[in-house]
Order: C-alpha cells, then structure tokens, then sequence
C-alpha cells in the first residue's frame, strides 16, 4: 500500500483515511481470491472474536463454513469449549445446521429457538433424526404457546439428499417455490438444511477446513493460570488456531505465557503430526510485535482500544488509531514472516477493506456480529419491537466477575474495579441484514470491488497496490448514504 501523498507524521483511524481507484485488468470481482494471507490461509480473511457475546457453537459453524473462523473466549470451561468443537466438526460444511423440535416440543419453544439461526424454521424430527416436518413462525402465528409442534408444523417439505449440488438445491426450491430444502442422508436421517440463499452462497464461498475436511475453529487462552494446562486443553479439545490474548500484549507475563504456549505446541505436533498456529496480541507498536514473534507468536492481534464494547482509550488515554497500527504492525510483522490480525473498530465493510490493504492477514469483527442471529446471547425485542441481542465488553466488570469465579469474593469484586470495558450494550439485528451471513456477503462483496479498483486478484497484491489518501470529517461524510432528501 502507498499513500496518494507523503505518510503523514500522526496516526489515522479508518474514517481518516480513503482509497482511490487504479487502472485494473481485474474484469470480474468474482476474480479476485480473498484469501487469508495470515499462515492460516482460510479462504475469507474474517474471524469472529473470542467475545463471550459473540463466539459459540453457531458462529464457528457458520463462520468456517463460509470460509472464516471463530475463537471460543477464554472464559469457557475447557470441557465446554472440547464439546463445542466436537459439534461444530460434526456439521456439515455445507448444509446449515438446522434447528430442530420434537413433535411435542411447545410453540413457544420452538419460536424462541428459530430465532438462533438466520433460516427462519424448525425441523422436527423423531427419536432417530428423521424429519417429520417444519415449523415457521408463520405456520404458529396465531397458536397458543403451549400448543406442541405436532400441531402447527406442516408435513409439505422439500426433502433433498445430502450429496445433492447446491445449485440443483436451488433449481429444486425454485421450481417448487419452497424457501427451504432438508438434507437427509442415505439412511433418511438429517444432515441439515439448505435456502435458496445459502445454496448461492456456497457456489461463493469456500468453508474453512481442517485436515480431515472438517470445519475450523479457534480457541482464545488468557495469561493467567496454569497456561500449559489450558494451552494443551484447547490443542487436545480440537482448536485449529491458538488465541493467546490479553488487554495489554506488550507485558512480561504474555511474554512468558507465550513461550508456554510455544512449548506445549510444538510437543503437540511431534506427538500428533499437526502445528497450530498461535495468535497473540494485543499491541500496536513495532516493540510489542519484535518481542512477541521472538516469544514464539505465528500472528499477532493488534489493536488497543479501537473496540466497541471498548473503554480503554477514555479511561486510560492508552491506544492507537486503528488504521496506522495496523499499517505500522503489518509492515513489522511481514519483515519477519509473520502476519497480524486488525482486531476491533470494524463498523463498515470499508474498514474491513482499509485493514487488509494496510496488510493485515485477516480482519477480527466483534460487536458488529455480536448483533446477528448466530451469536451466543438470546435475541431480545425492545418497547418498539426491534430486535436485538446485548453484548458486553471482556474486559468489563460483567465478564471480569465471570472469569474470576473461582476466585474469593473479595478478588472478584478487587478485579471489577479495573473495568475496562462495557458490561451491557445492545446490538440491534438489522432487518435486511440479520444473520452473519448477511454481513459476510456485505463485507466480502465490499472487499472484492475494492480489490478491482485497485486493481488486485488477490490479497497480498491488494496490499501491495493499494493507493491511500487522508481525508477531511466532510470527506467521510460525503461518501455516508442518505436515506432521505437533504
Ligand atoms: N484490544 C483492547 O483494546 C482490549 C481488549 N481487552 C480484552 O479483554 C479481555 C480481558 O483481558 P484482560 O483485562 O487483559 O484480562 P486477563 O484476564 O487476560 O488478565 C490480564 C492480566 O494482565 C495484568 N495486567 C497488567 N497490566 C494490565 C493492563 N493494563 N490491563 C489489563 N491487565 C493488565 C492483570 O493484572 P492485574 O489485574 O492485577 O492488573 C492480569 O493479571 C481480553 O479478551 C482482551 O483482549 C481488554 C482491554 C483492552
Ligand atoms: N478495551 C476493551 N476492548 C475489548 C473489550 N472486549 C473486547 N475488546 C476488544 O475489542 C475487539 C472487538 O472489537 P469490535 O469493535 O469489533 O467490537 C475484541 O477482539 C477485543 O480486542 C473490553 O471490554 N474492553
């Protein structure tokens, strides 16, 4: 990337700065390859973060499955993590997990978990998995909560094999003018279900797979406690990638956590045949990234304070604008090898392009996804029936009183004091964009048309070619939608 005038001597956040278009032989923006340029290699450079209020089993599984990754937090019980990533191997790379009832389950129950995924329907199965109908919150509009499935569901289903093509799952919908098929394998049992939708989106993207053609996912560890206990959890629990994170990365104890981590891993992959990358982070100076690469860090995570949930930068006067750590860290990081994630401050698809052409491997999203379908917390409606799920910062007394539960009372209440963060925010669902996948397509569609303008197939020419330019509080605001006359 190279700036249209001089570098400037201060640092710029996203909003500060633009990219203007290049002469490109790029014909198609499905020409361009997102992916990650982070060791990793997943095929979109997105990742979901390690938020308590945003990574579960259903983001991993729907992030992998359109190419990104997830990250467990580091508060979850190492078993609970183990089960997660079980579940999440165990679902197919293409088909949507579907939600599914039993033929007595309660209306009420049903609606509250549709809502857990973007697809909009139960299936209810029998004792051995095979479908017996869907329930929508159409078909049980009206119903008693109390009614059962068996009541409401209806029995016209569209029933595919799981070796069919997505876009024969397509052709099939549309000729039937169903929005919904249900896979089934060869013993009729359930594997999941497919929209018209999703059927387009797996012809655009590629999952995230393991070595067994599984889908991926992370798991995050904190500084504290006996790090190679957990580090060996989290490897032996089935996490493809490594998270070792803490607010501030550039301290001795990271130091010292890291080369642990470093250690348990590489006994690992003698003892299995498979590294795992470790990610660690967060910092935003040259300094912070040297030592952690020397400590044994693959990727580093950088940003401090750019968060929503994020109150570090008011508290603390600590931080630093976005858009030049991430510059500044990449052009460390590659010097030696290595890679960054831009983590935090990610409100627009553009961000998300402004990082990567700044050089960062992948882009960590927290907040923005935290409003979705797929996130962990459970959907909750306001005064004006607008949907929404409330998400927390890690570091704020909320999840500092979670993560410390096995501490005396007198420790937790002592570490909520320090509070760096949120504990309660809503994230509204956007009504045309409610599910990750929605914001997938928003943000993936984004980064591939700014790749043509720049003229760029790929990822690492992007960051190369990328031409960026400063600009004015007017300059942003010109390029902001208006949805009503002036
Ligand atoms: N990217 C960002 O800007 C930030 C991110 N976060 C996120 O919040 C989560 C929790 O992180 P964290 O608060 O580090 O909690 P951790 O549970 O990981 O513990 C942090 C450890 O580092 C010590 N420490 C020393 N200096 C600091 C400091 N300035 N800030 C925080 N800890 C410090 C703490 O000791 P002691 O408590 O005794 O001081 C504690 O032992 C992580 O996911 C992190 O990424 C949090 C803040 C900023
Ligand atoms: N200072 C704080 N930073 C936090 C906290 N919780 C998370 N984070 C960081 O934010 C990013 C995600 O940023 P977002 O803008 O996409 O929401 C996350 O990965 C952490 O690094 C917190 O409590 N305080």
């Amino acid at each position: 990337m190279h700036f249209l005038d001089q570098r400037p001597a201060y640092d710029l956040t996203y909003n500060d700065v633009f990219m203007v278009p290049s002469r490109s032989s790029v014909i198609s923006r499905l020409d361009v390859d997102l992916t990650s340029t982070d060791g990793l290699a997943t095929p979109t450079p997105l990742v979901a973060a390690n938020m308590t209020a945003v990574s579960g089993r259903r983001m991993a599984e729907t992030m992998a499955r359109r190419g990104g990754l997830a990250i467990f937090p580091q508060d979850i019980p190492s078993d609970v993590v183990a089960a997660s990533i079980a579940k999440v191997k165990a679902a197919s790379p293409v088909f949507d997990t579907a939600v599914t009832v039993s033929l007595h389950s309660t209306v009420g129950e049903t609606l509250s978990l549709i809502a857990k995924r973007a697809h909009g329907v139960a299936v209810v199965i029998d004792a051995d998995r095979r479908v017996l109908g869907l329930v929508s919150p159409q078909d049980a509009s009206g119903a008693d909560r109390f009614a059962q499935a068996k009541d409401v569901m209806t029995s016209d289903v569209t029933i595919v094999d799981a070796a069919m093509s997505p876009s024969d799952v397509f052709a099939l919908l549309s000729e039937h003018h169903q929005k919904i098929a249900v896979a089934v394998d060869g013993d009729g049992r359930l594997v999941g279900v497919m929209t018209p939708k999703g059927a387009l989106r797996s012809a655009i993207y590629s999952p995230a797979l393991d070595h067994e053609g599984r889908l991926r996912a992370g798991v995050a560890v904190g500084i504290n406690g006996d790090i190679p206990a957990k580090v060996r959890a989290a490897l032996e629990g089935g996490a493809d990638v490594l998270v070792m994170d803490t607010a501030h990365g550039h301290q001795e104890k990271m130091v010292s956590a890291l080369s642990q981590a470093r250690e348990v891993r590489d006994e690992f992959a003698t003892e299995t045949g498979r590294t795992v990358l470790i990610v660690a982070g967060n910092v935003v100076t040259k300094g912070g990234c040297i030592d952690l690469i020397d400590a044994g860090a693959d990727i580093l995570k950088v940003g401090v304070g750019p968060g929503a949930m994020c109150t570090t930068r008011m508290q603390t006067g600590v931080g630093r604008p976005q858009f030049s750590a991430v510059l500044e860290c990449a052009e460390e990081a590659r010097g030696r090898g290595k890679s960054i994630w831009a983590d935090g401050g990610v409100r627009h698809p553009r961000d998300v392009a402004l990082a990567l052409a700044a050089g960062a491997g992948s882009v960590m999203i927290g907040s923005w996804f935290a409003g979705t379908h797929e996130s962990t917390g459970d959907q909750l409606v306001d005064h004006q029936g607008r949907a929404y799920k409330e998400s927390f910062g890690m570091a704020s007394a909320r999840a500092v009183r979670q993560r410390t539960r096995e501490q005396s009372a007198f420790e937790r209440a002592r570490a909520a004091m320090f509070e760096e963060g949120i504990s309660s925010s809503r994230m509204y669902l956007d009504p045309r964009r409610p599910g990750v996948e929605d914001l997938l397509d928003w943000i993936t569609s984004g980064v591939r048309s700014s790749c043509t303008y720049a003229g760029a197939r790929s990822l690492p020419e992007f960051a190369e070619r990328a031409v960026v330019g400063i600009q004015s509080g007017s300059g942003y605001e010109e390029g902001r939608p208006l949805d009503q006359s002036w």
